[in-house]
């Protein structure tokens, strides 16, 4: 979603707010609007011009405006997939609101959280109490810390409601090409790839056959990006650094054909969300800079850009494909005039009606007339382009174009399929969605929309040319029926990029001069450390050796191991990494364990690579234990092995030092039940074992299973907390609001 525009700042682009912590604590309260008074809520140029738009009837003027000063509910949704969503979200149903409904607070009854009643399976929440209550109740205290470590490890994730939305639209299976255009910080992309893993289990993560590439123009976004994502390993992920706008053509080998010729063709993608950057007035009731110093310039500013990266994602798109495009704008000219653009030049696509899609949603339908602002002061508008081309305004404002207004034929183009979701409609932010597909068309429409933008291109300022060559953008029209052809007629020499030790010292520039990402090198299946890292951890031949890759300079395995699925190794080998600003490809699965003779690599499953890897682990080497076992290792940081009891006593003194895998079985002891099964790797070295699992991951297991945080990490933490809190000088510490509250998003 679009954050607030910055003081004097000329729009949002989303670019990260960077600053100092203090600063980054002012802009927070400037942005925060639980944190201001509602008189300072208004904004004349935003009501003048949205009224004037008529984006609600008029007598839903008031309730409209009032409920985007209202402060914006919590919400959040149980992430994962989707077995291990659903018995996280039996715990919230079955323990937590129970417990949260009969909470009373200052003599006031608080609500409890509610299920979100559009959104699947009942898997995304609401609540809204004051800050007071959560800091001060005991049962709301302790449930927003059971919030607070599920986010931290990525069970839950804190989004809010609306922009839930897009991913579910977009309608994706594991099989899947999935491209998310502009995907930082990355909650769509989170949910995205859930649904990629749909097939996973409880215990082990599937490898599925799609793909999904998120993308940002933001290179420090991107990194966020992959942080977020770690959060649900997939074999299947790509994150590049490309403006979307002209996103290159990704090459893959072409199915084989009788003359034996290796043949590359475009990737074309089955889903592709475009969730653009805006002017994001439809977050208004969490960022306050938007209340500020909204005008609609901002807006105007945008529309191109906009336009832009959604017909680059039309010619991305494979035949039968879809694309979602979304704001969290509520300005017309960053919504339905960009469908209308879009779909003028690509006549192969049509809204998709979606009207018995979520059919709790409550939304509004896109709008077909509207008139754009020519100054920042909302005073001037025209009734057409041609109105404003010949008028003063034309002279100094050369930012509107024709797209800017409805075209002659909106009447044709569906545009009230489109999705428009107001804050008092559902107690949420404000939002727009547009599902688009594309569709057969004759020939004769294709060669006009092919010439008209061949004369386009050629009438266009030469600053704003694609600096991509046209095979890199592939600005060729391609019809639906070709979408598969081929691109490249030269024969590709086998393994051409991602062979082993080919690139060796190859750390590349990219095209923005900055790129400075290792290359990716796929390990041969046979490579001597590889071989012994897979026997070492019992891994059985089914394992997909050749997947796996590594990111040096030298190209050797010497830190850590990644997976990838076919897909995107194909990828990978056939496209120069430095050319689509490749920052991650597939997930990380084992590390070198630092000790030992070096000659003898020891490398470990990583907690977070385990699920993936579980599959190929030889079933007979997997030990078993049972809950106490499982207290113990939680408890303290290296148990001696003689600490435990019998038989996971034996079996463990008898193992060698190595990492090992531990399930742990269903079962309830002492009124703690484990409801399924958990896998998890220990390393054990000679005399201790050590569960391998992040802190924070270790201290929401603990919260989960035994009620409390019993970890090391955790009784620390506490005693802590219940020492005095005073400050240096002596006087008692004042805790502040940020401290105990989860961070926004
Ligand atoms: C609305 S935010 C995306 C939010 C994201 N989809 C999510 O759910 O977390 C827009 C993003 O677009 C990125 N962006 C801006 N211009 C871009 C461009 N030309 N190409 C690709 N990304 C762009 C910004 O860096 C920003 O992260």
């Amino acid at each position: 979603m679009a954050r607030g525009k910055k003081r004097g700042g000329s729009g949002n682009r989303g670019g990260s707010r960077g600053g100092s912590r203090k600063q980054q604590k002012d802009d927070d309260f400037e942005y925060r609007t639980d944190l201001i008074v509602k008189s300072d809520m208004q904004n004349e140029r935003f009501s003048t011009y949205y009224k004037n738009q008529n984006i609600v009837p008029e007598d839903e003027w008031e309730a409209f405006l009032n409920a985007l000063r209202e402060h914006l509910p919590t919400t959040f949704r149980v992430a994962g997939s989707r077995q291990t969503a659903n018995s996280l979200n039996s715990t919230i149903k079955d323990i937590h609101v129970p417990i949260l409904s009969d909470v009373t607070f200052e003599d006031q009854k608080i609500p409890p959280p509610v299920q979100i009643p559009w959104y699947p399976d009942g898997l995304a929440w609401q609540f809204n109490v004051p800050k007071k209550v959560l800091r001060k109740s005991p049962e709301f205290k302790k449930f927003h810390s059971f919030l607070v470590f599920e986010t931290e490890v990525g069970n839950i994730s804190r989004q809010e409601a609306v922009s839930m939305l897009p991913p579910l639209f977009l309608d994706v299976e594991p099989h899947h090409k999935v491209m998310d255009m502009c995907a930082a910080p990355g909650s769509k992309t989170a949910q995205l790839l859930e649904a990629l893993h749909a097939q996973d289990s409880v215990t082990s993560t599937s490898i599925p056959s799609g793909l999904l590439l998120a993308n940002d123009s933001d290179h420090k976004r991107t990194h966020l990006l992959i942080h977020q994502s770690a959060r649900l390993p997939s074999p299947a992920l790509m994150v590049t650094n490309l403006d979307a706008s002209i996103y290159p053509i990704i090459k893959i080998p072409a199915p084989p054909q009788a003359d034996g010729v290796k043949r590359l063709q475009q990737l074309r993608f089955d889903r592709i969300l475009c969730d653009v950057p805006c002017s994001g007035d439809g977050t208004m009731r969490k960022n306050m800079g938007i209340w500020k110093h909204w005008q609609p310039m901002d807006g105007n500013g945008l529309h191109s850009l906009q336009v832009r990266i959604l017909q680059r994602a039309m010619k991305l798109l494979a035949t039968n494909g879809r694309i979602v495009y979304s704001t969290c704008s509520l300005n017309p000219v960053e919504n339905e005039a960009v469908i209308a653009e879009a779909l003028r030049t690509n006549p192969e696509f049509h809204l998709v009606d979606v009207s018995s899609t979520l059919p709790e949603l409550k939304r509004r339908p896109g709008m077909t007339t509207w008139r754009p602002c020519v100054d920042r002061d909302v005073n001037m508008s025209y009734d057409s382009f041609s109105a404003f081309s010949t008028s003063e305004d034309a002279t100094s404002n050369t930012k509107l174009t024709e797209g800017h207004w409805p075209p002659q034929d909106v009447g044709r183009l569906n545009l009230p399929r489109c999705l428009r979701i107001y804050p008092h409609l559902q107690d949420s932010g404000g939002f727009f969605v547009a599902v688009l597909e594309r569709r057969v068309v004759s020939a004769e429409e294709m060669s006009k929309a092919r010439k008209r933008e061949a004369d386009e291109l050629e009438e266009a300022p030469e600053t704003k040319k694609p600096r991509l060559s046209n095979e890199d953008i592939g600005l060729e029209v391609v019809p639906a029926e070709e979408a598969s052809g081929d691109i490249a007629e030269d024969p590709q020499p086998e393994g051409t990029q991602g062979s082993r030790r080919q690139k060796k010292g190859k750390e590349k520039e990219g095209a923005g001069g900055s790129f400075k990402e290792h290359p990716y090198t796929f390990l041969a299946p046979d490579d001597p450390i590889l071989v012994n890292c897979m026997t070492r951890l019992a891994l059985t031949t089914e394992f997909p050796a050749a997947n796996v890759l590594v990111r040096n300079p030298e190209g050797d395995p010497v830190r850590s191991l990644y997976l990838a699925n076919d897909l995107v190794k194909a990828i990978v080998e056939n496209n120069d990494f430095s050319r689509i600003r490749l920052t991650a490809a597939g997930t990380k699965v084992f590390s070198k364990q630092e000790g030992g003779k070096a000659s003898e690599a020891q490398f470990r499953v990583l907690g977070e690579g385990l699920p993936v890897v579980l599959p190929y682990v030889d079933p007979s080497t997997i030990i078993t234990a049972d809950l106490s076992t499982l207290k113990v290792l939680v408890q303290s940081y290296y148990p001696l092995c003689s600490s435990f009891h019998e038989p996971f006593k034996s079996v463990v003194e008898g193992r060698p030092v190595g990492s090992h895998v531990v399930r742990f079985l269903p079962e309830t002891i002492e009124g703690v039940t484990l409801t399924h099964d958990l896998v998890l790797p220990i390393w054990k070295s000679n005399v201790s074992l050590t569960l391998m699992m992040d802190k924070k991951a270790k201290s929401a297991l603990s919260l989960r299973l035994f009620g409390a945080d019993i970890t090391t990490a955790g009784r620390d933490a506490e005693q802590k907390k219940n020492a005095a809190p005073t400050s240096e000088s002596g006087t008692p510490k004042i805790i502040t609001e940020d401290e105990v509250m989860l961070v926004e998003e």
